[in-house]
């Protein structure tokens, strides 16, 4: 799938704005996510880019400002509101529980019932359900070097751990996945497996906003880049638009940008 920019934007945030006391954090933020594309954010430290992902993934309540989902206004006072409008976020930390098996952190939170009153009533959990769902899951992604499903998380790789973290976002995310680092503390073959993952994911039809400070990544996956400096968009590119180092000059205001392309 290729990215639509000529239609309705799946996710928009218009004049975001969020303050910590004296400080802030997100000061009348923009940010516009097409079908089928990749938007990544960058931005120095303390831009705003956690505090603008949090308020589009439900984690933070902005002052002001509006955010929009197919067009329609939404408001998010949780992550689970978020979740249940079909935007899922996948964090750096946090992405998945070791002690728990593959199946069971695709599902945590989220768990099947079997069928019936064993289900409603006696809240039983439809294992073999679960097992299905996520081994057709990781085999839709390409993920099945990860040989038993009821292996525990422990025993996966770094890069493997992400991919289950991504694969769970692949499975609930109806209309947006938010990826915050997903490669920062990964190996080079395995980002690049992660990578590969992230591309998969769009091609099946889900827009992504990636979260990340590596700029050959961000270069490689990305179809636009919005820069966040200041708690705002300075400017959104492209792969084709501008170089890394005119990124990193956008980035830390050494290179300024006229307002047409600051439009997320
Ligand atoms: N809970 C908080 N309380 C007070 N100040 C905060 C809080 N969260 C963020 N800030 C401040 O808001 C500003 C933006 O922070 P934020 O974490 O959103 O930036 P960032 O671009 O994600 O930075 P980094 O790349 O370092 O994670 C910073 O000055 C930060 O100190």
């Amino acid at each position: 799938m290729t990215a639509h920019y000529d239609q309705q934007p799946v996710l928009q945030a218009r004049g975001l704005v969020k303050r910590y006391g004296s400080v802030t954090a997100i000061d009348h933020a923009d940010l516009t996510l097409y079908p089928g594309e990749i938007l990544a954010v960058i931005g120095d430290n303390g831009a705003g880019k956690s505090s603008l992902i949090k308020a589009l993934s439900g984690a933070l309540v902005p002052d002001e400002g509006e955010i929009l989902l197919d067009g329609q206004p939404v408001h998010f006072n949780s992550p689970m509101q978020a979740r249940e409008l079909g935007i899922e976020t996948v964090y750096q930390n946090l992405a998945v529980s070791p002690a728990l098996n593959i199946a069971d952190n695709l599902f945590l939170g989220r768990e099947l019932r079997k069928p019936g009153i064993l289900g409603s009533v006696f809240r039983m959990l439809d294992k073999k359900a679960m097992e299905e769902r996520a081994q057709a899951k990781m085999k839709e992604l390409g993920l099945m070097t990860i040989q038993n499903i009821s292996q525990a998380v422990e025993s996966l790789s770094g890069g493997q751990r992400q991919g289950v973290a991504v694969a769970r976002s692949a499975l609930f995310g109806s209309k947006v996945v938010i990826m915050d680092e997903p490669t920062a503390a990964l190996g080079v073959k395995e980002s690049r497996r992660v990578l590969n993952l992230i591309k998969e994911v769009r091609d099946r039809g889900l827009p992504i906003i990636l979260i990340s400070h590596n700029m050959p990544h961000v270069f490689e996956v990305a179809d636009r880049i919005h820069i966040h400096r200041l708690g705002k968009c300075a400017a959104t590119i492209t792969p084709e638009s501008h170089t890394m180092s005119e990124a990193v000059a956008i980035m830390t205001g050494a290179m300024e940008v006229d307002d047409s392309s600051a439009a997320a």
